[in-house]
């Protein structure tokens, strides 16, 4: 399942990062995929110790943790420090699937990739290519978003960034380790939160929401791991 979460920044914070990322230091992004993943992989990244990285990283962190609905949809226990990728030149990254297991840097503990996220920097007409493909069983599914929106997708389905033709695609990257690692359990979840939300607004008093949000905490106690 593909979750879009829209704005999680607005078109002056995708600009003022933008600028920022003008001047970055950017280097060939083959060196930090696994060796399959790599073979498949053209494009540039900013170094995992570039501090112009970290901060702008740890600004998006921020920003998601004041997101309900990145929250509701992935319902985060652990996430990633955001990494930065440029494609320009026909730079692509092919077929491939994410490390399940990643290190956090300068930290003991690991982080297991369950949802795999982009956050585009760059508006869909900026550029021509670069969709971010993501298969499931035979099913393809495309997706470009504008500036400042944010690809949540499960980290076990093999995807692809198709050559980027014309113009730059920026963005961000990162992973999220769930409380519910099940891609089923989690996007059930995520339906009954907004069924909830929803009913709340149309019948803000009903003893039922209670009963439901009951359910919601009680189902959630039981999947989760913490
Ligand atoms: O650039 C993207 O949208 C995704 C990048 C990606 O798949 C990866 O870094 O593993
Ligand atoms: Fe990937």
């Amino acid at each position: 399942m593909l979750i879009e979460i829209p704005a999680v920044l607005s078109p002056a914070e995708v600009a003022a990062v933008r600028a920022r990322l003008a001047a970055a230091e950017w280097r060939d992004g083959g060196g930090t995929a696994g060796h399959l993943a790599a073979r498949a992989k053209a494009n540039l990244q900013l170094g995992a110790d570039d501090p112009l990285g970290a901060e702008l990283g740890n600004a998006i962190v921020d920003r998601l943790s004041a997101a309900p609905r990145f929250i509701a949809a992935a319902l985060p226990l652990r996430v990633l420090p955001p990494r930065f990728n440029l494609y320009t030149g026909a730079g692509a990254y092919g077929r491939h699937i994410d490390s399940a297991i990643f290190a956090v840097p300068g930290l003991r503990e690991r982080v297991r990739s369950d949802l795999s996220a982009t956050l585009f920097l760059s508006d869909p007409d900026e550029y021509d290519g670069g969709e971010l493909v993501a298969e499931f069983g035979l099913s393809r599914e495309r997706v470009k978003l504008p500036a400042g929106h944010l690809l949540l997708y499960p980290a076990t389905s093999v995807h692809e960034v198709t050559p980027v033709t014309r113009g730059a695609r920026y963005a961000a990257f990162f992973w999220v380790q769930s409380l519910v690692r099940d891609t089923h359990r989690r996007a059930m979840m995520f339906e009954l939160d907004e069924t909830i939300q929803a009913l709340t607004a149309q019948l803000p008093d009903s003893p039922e929401i209670v009963r439901l949000t009951g359910l919601y905490h009680n189902l959630l106690r039981d999947w989760a791991d913490t």
